[in-house]
């Protein structure tokens, strides 16, 4: 922690939040617009109630909704706890090792990653359907479905398996009224038992079966000790992390409400009745509309304890955005304006003062134009003395993310991706690689259970991830893989066992490319017969076997196209191999690994994540610029946001509540393009700032504005006395305008052909 910061004073409406009395069966609502500390005061009210003694840090539970803001939290608990040490008497000081124990007790979770553990936790191995497994699905359906949808959908992939899930979603009985699924009735009643035999859920599927399990408990028989995620032994070692869940936590706080849709309801409800409920929002911040109705959620969260138990506090200050800034993001949503002037009078209201400086706003038809205008902007600001990494891109797409990073690599700027998955689960490829695995461990499994018990009765767990992984090779069309699982099915043996013990001469003979499937099941049988994979826990060799066999399969996606498709794959291909080294470091020693990985690589994966951004705030780096759709930016400030809606003539607009998120990240510099909203102020029809121009100082008025950069700095808490002069912003700025042509006409082909690497030369 720097001790150099300066003590964080509460305002006198956080410390009511902060010092409200801990008392089981209530909630506490706090509504808080952007930047007024909602998760500061989320912070500091986790640290009272420990300190003050009203509750123990394992019986608090802190719920959000993305890892990002669980990033957040768990990054800045502990120096929130350390802040507040500085300042206790010594006495009452405690050492970093103790704060560190407190803070790692807090319960800090996803609701996705806390439902993922309670499922885990009762089934074993499941898989969250991922685009591969989607397409897999796709193959079995009937060639009446894909005639009618292919035509309506131009064929394209995405959007059949968009339609399949709804399907799906609809049969499983949450919308069947609208239904009329005719005769491919039975076909979808096939996917889903592939499905719940495969125990493959969807994220809404996720959620109910948690609930299902903390309806009804199971005491698991834990002779063996327990062991967390981070495979450490839990203290409590005879209790289920299912049945903690329930009665362990006294307080339950829930981070960003206005996010929650009611798929997620039965959980929240189940786990949060009875305890007290603290719930922060802003329903103006609400970006979720798409997946259900927030009101609907909140009336019954309002309605969890009774009525005189509930109460409601408001948080009005603004310590993020410069007050332009929130004046302009005010006149976007409709009812902002009567938040803060009803408030404004407030005598405890806190505001930051003027920068003088309004959010730039700008519209540029040409889509090259707008790339380098972006770039001209980062150079602009990083002349000034901004770093990279106070930048912020955000924009709707991440189709319009890609183009922009496409952009900045060709300049050499650097830059990092905001996503919601980490990078490395979102590759198909990596997706084909664990499915892979998955197969290879649940058939053995499923054989070695048949030799212990003759009559087997299971479900096939194996086939989802067999049909997946067969379907993605070459060849092997939709017809053969349905009439295969449906001889299977006839049969009543796994797929597994169908296509790797009966011979290919007995096979159906509308079966083409019998070679192909014959060629994977020699290349998978050693591993599945010899129970190998049950004592392999070398992270390096299983990569490598499994690799091995991908690229003997004849598997499209490993046909690279560019050597950037390469490189990426690589990348991710290195992270999966961090992960699954991590994974051997935390792995319990009754647990085989390969298992183990599988069961708990997501969760793995944010661990590492975090524990990389920890060890990544170097001071003196400039660090790299942030990518990130709005909804991605949930949460986050930035001292600078670019917001860029991509090529004006081509694209949506973007929808008022999405636009108030993402100007409300700025803290102090704003510059919108392309967002074509009425109601911000008249566009400038840009160009790059100082093409045209006969003095700099009346087309670029921010790198000479000293007062600005001084207000930039001064608000990051950052020395001023070494600010850049203008002359030398404006002689850096030239020359590398000169240097590399932004916007000069060039055309973007010559431009991307040379690699230039801006940053180290010049910088
Ligand atoms: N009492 C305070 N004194 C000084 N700075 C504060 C105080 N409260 C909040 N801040 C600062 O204000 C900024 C915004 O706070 P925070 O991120 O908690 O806002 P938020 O309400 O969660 O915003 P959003 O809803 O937009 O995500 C942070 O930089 C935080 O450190």
């Amino acid at each position: 922690m720097n001790n150099n910061k300066k003590k964080t004073t509460l305002t006198p409406s956080q410390t009511r939040v902060v010092e409200y009395p801990y008392r089981p069966a209530t909630t506490l609502k706090v509504i808080a617009g952007p930047g007024s500390g909602k998760t500061l005061t989320l912070l500091h009210k986790v640290r009272h109630l420990i300190l003050s003694g009203q509750v123990r840090p394992d019986e608090i539970l802190i719920l959000s909704l993305t890892n990002k803001a669980v990033d957040t939290i768990t990054c800045n608990l502990l120096s929130t706890f350390e802040e507040g040490n500085l300042y206790e008497s010594i006495d009452n000081q405690l050492k970093l090792d103790e704060l560190k124990e407190i803070v790692e007790q807090i319960g800090i979770y996803t609701i996705h990653g806390l439902a993922n553990r309670v499922v885990i936790e009762n089934e074993g191995i499941v898989t969250i359907i991922e685009e591969n497994g989607w397409r897999g699905l796709l193959k079995l359906l009937p060639s009446d479905f894909w005639q009618r949808n292919r035509r309506s959908l131009n064929n394209n992939i995405n959007g059949l398996t968009r339609q399949l899930q709804k399907i799906l979603q609809e049969y499983k009985g949450r919308n069947d009224q609208k239904l009329d699924i005719g005769k491919n009735g039975q076909v979808i009643e096939k996917l889903v038992q592939i499905m719940n035999s495969g125990k493959v859920f969807t994220n809404d599927d996720l959620i109910l079966k948690a609930t299902q399990h903390l309806e009804s408990p199971i005491t698991l028989e834990l002779d063996k000790t327990t062991m967390n995620v981070e495979g450490k032994e839990d203290e409590e070692g005879d209790a289920s992390f299912t049945e903690k869940l329930l009665s362990k936590y006294k307080v339950v706080l829930i981070d960003e409400y206005q996010d929650l849709y009611p798929s997620l309801l039965p959980i929240i409800e189940k786990i949060s009745k009875g305890k007290q409920l603290l719930m922060f929002g802003d329903t103006n911040q609400s970006i979720y509309g798409f997946l259900g109705d927030n009101e609907i959620v909140m009336k019954s969260l309002d309605n969890l304890h009774e009525k005189e138990k509930s109460e409601t506090l408001h948080l009005y200050d603004n310590f993020r955005c410069t007050p332009e800034i929130i004046s302009s993001a005010n006149k976007i949503i409709s009812n902002a304006n009567h938040l803060h002037n009803t408030h404004s009078t407030a005598k405890d209201l806190i505001l930051k003062p003027l920068s003088n400086y309004e959010p730039q706003v700008h519209e540029i038809d040409d889509p090259i134009d707008e790339l380098e205008t972006i770039v001209d902007q980062i150079i602009q600001h990083v002349c000034s003395g901004a770093k990279f990494s106070d930048i912020a891109i955000l924009s709707r797409t991440n189709n319009h993310i890609q183009s922009i990073a496409d952009h900045l690599t060709s300049y050499g700027i650097p830059f990092e991706k905001l996503t919601i998955q980490p990078d490395w689960i979102n590759d198909i490829r990596i997706q084909f690689i664990l499915d892979l695995m998955k197969m290879i461990m649940l058939s053995s499994r499923e054989r070695l259970e048949s030799i212990n018990d003759g009559q087997h009765t299971h479900k096939w767990q194996s086939d989802f991830n067999v049909i997946v992984t067969l379907s993605s090779i070459k060849g092997i069309g939709n017809q053969s893989l349905q009439t295969l699982y449906s001889d299977c099915n006839r049969e009543g043996i796994s797929l597994w066992k169908y296509i790797s013990e009966i011979p290919k001469s007995k096979w159906n003979p509308k079966i083409s490319n019998k070679k192909k499937i014959e060629q994977y099941t020699t290349l998978l049988k050693p591993w599945i017969e010899s129970e190998k994979i049950w004592q392999m826990d070398n992270p390096g060799e299983i990569l490598k076997i499994i690799i091995d066999i991908v690229y003997q399969l004849d598997y499209d996606p490993l046909k690279f196209k560019t050597n950037q498709e390469m490189k990426k794959f690589r990348n991710n291909l290195e992270e999966m191999f961090k992960i699954m080294k991590l994974s051997k470091f935390n792995q319990p020693q009754d647990q085989c690994f390969v298992e183990w990985f599988l069961e708990t690589c997501f969760e793995q994966s944010i661990i590492f994540h975090r524990a990389k951004l920890e060890t990544e705030t170097n001071p003196e780096s400039l660090g790299s610029i942030k990518l990130s759709t709005i909804h991605s930016s949930k949460g986050l400030e930035f001292p600078i946001v670019i917001l860029s809606n991509g090529p004006f003539g081509l694209s949506y607009p973007i929808d008022d509540k999405s636009l108030y998120v993402g100007m409300t990240r700025a803290r102090t510099l704003l510059n919108i393009i392309n967002t074509k909203h009425p109601n911000l102020s008249k566009p400038i029809k840009s160009k790059v700032a100082l093409l045209s121009s006969s003095s700099p100082l009346e087309t670029s008025p921010l790198l000479a504005n000293k007062q600005f950069w001084e207000y930039y700095n001064n608000d990051l808490r950052r020395d001023i006395s070494n600010l850049p002069s203008f002359d030398t912003n404006m002689a850096r700025y030239k020359m590398l305008q000169t240097k590399f042509g932004i916007n000069n006409g060039r055309s973007f082909s010559t431009l991307c052909s040379k690699t230039i690497s801006l940053t180290k030369r010049f910088l």
